[in-house]
């Protein structure tokens, strides 16, 4: 009966060792989402103890806000712009109800459109963040992996493999996928898939996404990943 009872309880979380999963609902529901710090310069990243981060890389204009937007349930709270080199700055949004559960970190793209300064101030943010749990490397569908992408993929394996994984782990995430037709999709995924693996064997498979709020796909997939990654 104990037993009959205490697995009735476990029903809203997946009981896990000692601790209970939440579940998307618990962190993505309701929008719950808020700017908490933006910094241009080192000296301006909030400390923010407390919260595990998960934070975005990738080109100027890959898709990174928006995919943000989309994982948060929000239209607008992340600025976007069709313009390349919009976000200037890290900016921190606490997720969940309450306190939060985590915090969302975008960043400036890199690339032809980024500046040394914004490189900068990531490769510091990354090097010592404590609670820097997961950095999501986005790769524009139509586009494939490109040398830049590369660079920064091999990068962060190198880094990775240096401490461990003890750290933070990487995941390529793969935009824009409503951009193309379904054939040339398929292709243009599996080179994806091999380039990634070419670049950095630590990367964890990509997850396939379309964030544009007329279409999207694997949203849900990239919030399970996030929130594994901060043991939630
Ligand atoms: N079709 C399509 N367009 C998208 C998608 N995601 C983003 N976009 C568009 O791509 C453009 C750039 O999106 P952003 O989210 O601002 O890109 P970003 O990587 O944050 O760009 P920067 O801040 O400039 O580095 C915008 O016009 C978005 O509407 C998507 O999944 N599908
Ligand atoms: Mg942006």
């Amino acid at each position: 009966m104990l037993r009959a009872v205490s697995l009735k309880t476990d029903l809203s979380g997946i009981r896990c060792g000692h601790r209970t999963l939440a579940t998307l609902g618990d962190v993505f529901a309701h929008q719950n989402a808020d700017i908490v710090g933006s910094a241009y310069l080192v000296a301006q990243i909030p400390p923010l103890h407390g919260l595990p981060e998960i934070a975005v890389t990738g080109r100027a204009n890959v898709g990174k806000s928006t995919l943000l937007n989309a994982v948060m349930g929000r239209k607008d709270l992340v600025h976007t712009s069709k313009k390349a080199g919009h976000t200037r700055s890290l900016n921190f949004y606490r997720v969940g109800p309450g306190p939060g559960k985590l915090v969302l970190v975008d960043a400036p793209g890199y690339g032809t459109r980024g500046r040394p300064e914004w490189g900068e101030i990531w490769d510091h943010y990354i090097q010592n963040r404590s609670q820097l749990r997961r950095i999501y490397v986005l790769i524009n569908a139509k586009h494939g992996v490109e040398e830049a992408d590369s660079f920064v993929l091999a990068d962060l394996h190198e880094r990775c493999l240096s401490m461990g994984g003890t750290r933070w782990t990487f995941q390529a995430v793969v935009t824009k996928v409503d951009s193309l037709p379904t054939k040339q999709l398929r292709a243009g995924l599996s080179k994806i898939r091999e380039d990634v693996w070419k670049a950095a064997p630590t990367c964890l498979p990509p997850i396939v996404t379309a964030a544009a709020a007329r279409e999207r796909f694997g949203i849900d997939e990239v919030r399970k990943s996030m929130m594994e990654a901060c043991g939630i």
